[in-house]
């Protein structure tokens, strides 16, 4: 698929990220200040309209967040602070959350307020006319104050289906009061697509008459976040609220990496970002994951590592002949990347496509073995998929062009504990390198850790490139476990230098055998990989 050609009748849609505000009240997700303020950095360079800062009346983090933002010169978005609309009771100049929006110094301020009857009496305990009072007040100070404002009208798809006299009421006083844009929120998650649209359409034409758009704020309860956004977008709404990743409270935000990539590049007549920043979305969204210290989502759509995986055989066999035969998109258009993947599903269409840097890919007979041994290996445990490096070797072996560059004479870990203290691991290894006999110990963390850099220790003198590397990801499996005493474990471990990250595999009933294959995998590749003969 071709990216889409932008034409003067396209509407444009405001994205407006939250991720720093609703994005963090998700379960685990916390960022520091120099967090925030590097998200937003990202955020600004892909070109979102709006990036809501945070709460300056919840936090001192938050606070500060407004005040060493203002140093930074963004190319298009606009700074949001966040607050709600004054407490009872009070008048907004004395109200504390109105005081820190204005301290904030943001030139936008989105205040939430209460849409529903149900929450106006039952959870504020105010009367109605009370409700109105502060969304008025809140809003008419805020403009005197010289602040564009937005306003969330929270609850409002339940509140105005509940009472959608009052409903409306609240939202038409926001826009009398001042507001530049009205922010439907679905904040329980709840709603279903059809009445996204048909309310949107409602409040869009309430609320035209006093020049006043709408837009959507959806919450993923019901998995139907990017969905009902989309659908408030095609009722008339002209901002989409989201986080990246679609972080944020209980099930999360809109995830606005899918919303951008279908109003961009999916859906017509919408123009997003103007114009750019779609092929940096797998990058910002990875940004996010790693600043966030989240594990990212292999499966999440567009961005997700898996999201151009190729495993089936018969999928890979069709790829390789037109790719769109099982891709929607290019993931070039949003900076992602095709994947081969290797497997008992595999076909030799699979082994071809992965085998064409060792320039076999025309020898039938020879994809045919090396299927054969990859499905005989799975089948007694072993996994190709996360271990490319080790399928590279398979392929090596079977090819004629590997030579160990080392071999094993012997190991020993030993674990000691004393009465009180820490347990203590150590490791040897005795190797043959090109006719060499070294032998070292080493201590480490655990058993693994001491072999590898008992292993490393012994290696290092005769390949020096090997100190760069670092074992950054350990995971152990029991496969086939019904077999009980005989189960086998899989190890599978990722490495990585300054240049490449690369997987490896070992499998054995002893899980020290099966950590030290993978370790051994780790290193030859990394040889091979470097040139060292
Ligand atoms: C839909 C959303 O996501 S809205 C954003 C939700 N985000 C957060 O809550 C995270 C940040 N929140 C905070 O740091 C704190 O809750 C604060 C600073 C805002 C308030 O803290 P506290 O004063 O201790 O109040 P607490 O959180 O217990 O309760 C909320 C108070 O705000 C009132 N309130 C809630 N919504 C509104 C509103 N829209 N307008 C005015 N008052 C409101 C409640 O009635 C309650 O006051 P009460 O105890 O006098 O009845
Ligand atoms: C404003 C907001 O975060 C909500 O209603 O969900």
């Amino acid at each position: 698929m071709r990216a889409k050609v932008e034409t003067q009748d396209m509407r444009t849609i405001q994205i407006y990220d939250t991720t720093l505000r609703d994005g963090t009240q998700g379960e685990g997700v916390s960022l520091s200040l120099e967090d925030k303020l590097q998200i937003a950095a990202r955020l600004d360079e892909i070109g979102i309209d709006f990036i809501e800062g945070g709460y300056p009346l919840s936090n001192p983090k938050d606070a500060e967040f407004f005040q060493r933002v203002r140093a930074m010169k963004f190319k298009t978005a606009k700074v949001c602070a966040f607050g709600m609309t004054r407490r009872k009771g009070v008048i907004a100049a004395d109200d504390p959350g109105m005081k820190a929006l204005v301290e904030s110094h943001a030139p936008i301020c989105t205040i939430v307020g209460k849409t529903s009857d149900f929450h106006v009496t039952e959870v504020l305990r105010v009367t109605l006319e009370e409700n109105l009072a502060m969304i008025h007040d809140s809003i008419a100070y805020l403009v005197s104050q010289g602040r564009e404002v937005f306003y969330d009208a929270e609850h409002f798809f339940d509140g105005s289906a509940a009472n959608s006299d009052y409903a409306l009421k609240t939202i038409t006083t926001a826009a009398k009061a001042g507001a530049k844009m009205v922010i439907l929120c679905d904040t329980n998650g709840g709603t279903m697509p059809e009445q996204i649209a048909e309310r949107t359409r409602w409040a869009r034409e309430a609320l035209e008459p006093l020049g006043v758009q709408v837009g959507i704020h959806c919450h993923n309860d019901c998995e139907l976040a990017v969905a009902n956004s989309l659908s408030a977008v095609d009722a008339g709404a002209a901002q989409v609220q989201g986080t990246i990743n679609g972080v944020g409270e209980r099930c999360g935000n809109a995830d606005l990496i899918s919303v951008m990539a279908n109003l961009g590049l999916k859906k017509k007549g919408y123009s997003i970002l103007g114009g750019r920043g779609l092929t940096h979305l797998t990058e910002l969204s990875r940004f996010v994951y790693e600043t966030a210290n989240l594990n990212m989502r292999s499966g999440q759509p567009f961005v997700g590592q898996s999201a151009f995986a190729h495993k089936g055989g018969m999928h890979v066999h069709a790829i390789t002949r037109a790719t769109s035969s099982y891709e929607h998109l290019d993931p070039e258009l949003v900076g992602n990347e095709r994947r081969i993947l290797v497997s008992e599903l595999s076909g030799r269409s699979n082994i071809a496509a992965l085998t064409a840097k060792h320039n076999v890919s025309d020898d039938r007979e020879l994809m045919d073995r090396i299927l054969k041994q990859v499905v005989d290996l799975e089948a007694s445990g072993w996994q190709f998929e996360a271990a490319g490096a080790s399928f590279d070797l398979l392929v090596r072996r079977a090819t004629g062009n590997f030579n160990s560059h080392f071999d094993r004479l012997k190991y020993h870990v030993g674990v000691s504990a004393a009465n009180q203290g820490e347990p203590v691991t150590e490791a040897s290894v005795k190797l043959n390198i090109r006719g060499q006999e070294r032998y070292e110990v080493a201590e480490g963390d655990g058993p693994v850790n001491a072999l590898d850099a008992a292993l490393r220790k012994a290696l290092a003198v005769e390949y020096p490139t090997l100190r760069d590397v670092q074992l950054i990801d350990y995971k152990v499996r029991v496969v086939n476990g019904q077999q009980g005493t005989a189960a086998r474990i899989r190890v599978i471990i990722e490495s990585a230098d300054q240049h490449d990250v690369w997987g490896t595999v070992g499998v054995s009933e002893n899980i020290i055998e099966a950590s030290w294959l993978a370790l051994v995998d780790a290193i030859e590749y990394k040889l091979c990989k470097d040139g060292v003969a």
